[in-house]
């Protein structure tokens, strides 16, 4: 196997061109970087199909050596003082604000979302590192009465080396978000970034090293084998995952091996409902936000369903086709692009694979449904942002998480027939409302199998609020001090006087 490639500015893709790709792409543990044992393997830029190089493969021997490492640092970090974590956690967010456009141009190179977006991710992430700083003691106990003679209290303890495997769509924000809450509680990680784009990672760990001792935060990159050796791992008592549904049930299944605590971000299939008396300016504004074009639709909130009602369906549609005009795909590194590429072929290959079954299906081609025209786009993984109408409840393009740019259309007439619809998928993440009648949103929200629903609004997170889903979607919620106890257990003391 190769060793990992020169530095290499990215000119042919930006105005900004400045941007490194980093020099080293190892495995990062104990504060060091070591040559993976399972070699490299190449990253793309999705824009245009082109090797931006190695990267490490991490397999099972490297990831027992990170763990190891993380293993080592754990006693320390527990017994570092709340306070002192938390001020090096906030050290981490200041990083990552001061090299935002670095980092987001790494995603956007190598996981093809605009870098715009990606420096708002950026900024989540060093908004995650802040806010669980500031919880730090928020992780403690109670006292329980027991009478005379004895105190009883609940104390919270770390649970050592945690594993925090992460999804393609947001790269450092998920690396950095879903690292803050473990190494709040004290805990060390191991962090498992996606394999389609890890170059980011190896940025933020260059740029963070030195800040937290040796070995209480580490990152092995690689793919499928990387993820199940770290999820499989009997010194990783617990396991955080972003990503699909198939991947959750193969992370708990692995888990339940060594009764690991478990915490799941998976995929969703979410609806949106305008009803009859909605803003309609502000449904068809929601439904196209909800769908998170800028990002091809690859997000587990993405509203891909707008169930609307027959009354105003036209209305809402003309709106929506209107909208949609303001995202046009575009290279991702230039900060004008407001839609990027698809991740990769595969992904690529899967959309267009979902809007030949829409049209077999019977369901209407309202726009794009295709590659741009752009000459300058023919190489990388670009659909435009497609609608589909006269879409049925039970076709496969209105069931099945497709993770691109396609949104389906669904009339409604009947508000219980529409409710068993909404609720017929096996997902139940996010879910959205558009009324004017406080009664409505209020009955939609309470009916809505769905850890997230928005009244008039879609697409946003509010960090502070536990972020999760309902049924296949997941268990656990992120984003929240219930994140943050979720990697602590309680211990019950006794005394007697
Ligand atoms: N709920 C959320 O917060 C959330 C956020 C983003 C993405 N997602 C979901 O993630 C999916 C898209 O991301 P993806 O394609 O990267 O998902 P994926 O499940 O293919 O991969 C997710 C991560 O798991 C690793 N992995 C794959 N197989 C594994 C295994 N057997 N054991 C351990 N690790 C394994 C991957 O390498 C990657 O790092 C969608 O379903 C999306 O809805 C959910």
């Amino acid at each position: 196997m190769n060793s990992p490639v020169q530095e290499k500015p990215l000119t042919d893709q930006t105005s900004l061109s400045s941007v490194r790709l980093p020099l080293v792409r190892d495995l990062y543990y104990g504060g060091a970087w070591h040559k993976p044992q399972g070699g490299y393997a190449p990253t793309f830029n999705p824009a245009n199909a082109r090797s931006l190089g190695e990267c490490a493969e991490a397999n099972a021997l490297d990831v027992d050596a990170a763990v190891q490492a993380a293993k080592k640092a754990y006693d320390g970090w527990k017994r570092t003082k709340p306070f002192e974590r938390a001020a090096l956690l906030r050290r981490i967010a200041a990083v990552l604000r001061a090299n935002a456009l670095e980092l987001a141009l790494l995603d956007a190179s190598n996981c093809g979302a605009p870098v715009a977006e990606m420096q708002r991710d950026v900024e989540f992430a060093a908004a995650a590192y802040d806010y669980f700083a500031g919880l730090v003691t928020e992780a403690k106990g109670e006292t329980v009465p027991m009478g005379d003679g004895m105190v009883n209290l609940t104390v919270r303890e770390p649970y050592g080396v945690v594993g925090r495997i992460v999804a393609y769509n947001h790269p450092l924000l998920f690396l950095g978000a879903k690292s803050a809450a473990p190494l709040a509680a004290g805990n060390t990680v191991v962090m498992k970034p996606p394999v389609q784009a890890p170059l980011s990672a190896y940025r933020f760990a260059e740029l963070i090293d030195g800040i937290l001792p040796p070995g209480v935060f580490n990152i092995v990159t690689g793919g499928t084998a990387c993820g199940a050796a770290l999820a499989a791992h009997p010194d990783v008592p617990v396991i955080g995952l972003v990503g699909s549904v198939e991947t959750g049930r193969a992370v708990m299944r692995s888990a339940a091996d060594r009764i690991k605590r478990v915490s799941l971000e998976l995929g969703g299939k979410n609806a949106l409902i305008v009803y009859p008396d909605a803003d309609l300016d502000r449904a068809s504004s929601g439904a196209v936000k909800g769908m998170n074009f800028t990002w091809n639709g690859q997000s587990c909130g993405s509203t891909s369903r707008l169930f609307v009602h027959e009354s105003v369906h036209d209305e809402v549609m003309t709106g929506i086709l209107k909208k949609i005009r303001a995202y046009q795909p575009g290279i991702p590194t230039d900060p004008k692009t407001t839609q990027g590429a698809i991740v990769s072929k595969a992904q690529f290959d899967k959309v267009m694979r979902y809007i030949d079954i829409g049209l077999a299906e019977g369901a209407t081609l309202a726009c794009g449904g295709k590659r741009p025209s752009d000459p300058a786009l023919q190489d990388g993984y670009f659909i435009e942002p497609t609608v589909f109408t006269n879409v049925r409840a039970d076709m496969r393009i209105a069931r099945e998480e497709i993770f691109g740019p396609v949104l389906s259309v669904i009339r409604w007439s009947d508000e219980e027939t529409m409710f068993d619809q909404v609720n017929a998928v096996e997902y139940g993440l996010t879910g959205a409302v558009f009324t004017r009648d406080l009664a409505i949103a209020h009955r939609a929200a309470s009916r809505i199998e769905a850890g997230l629903v928005w009244v008039n609004n879609s697409s946003s997170h509010f960090l502070g609020t536990g972020f999760g889903g309902y049924k296949q979607s997941g268990l656990g919620r992120d984003e929240s001090l219930e994140e943050l106890l979720f990697y602590t257990q309680p211990k019950n003391i006794n005394i007697t006087l």
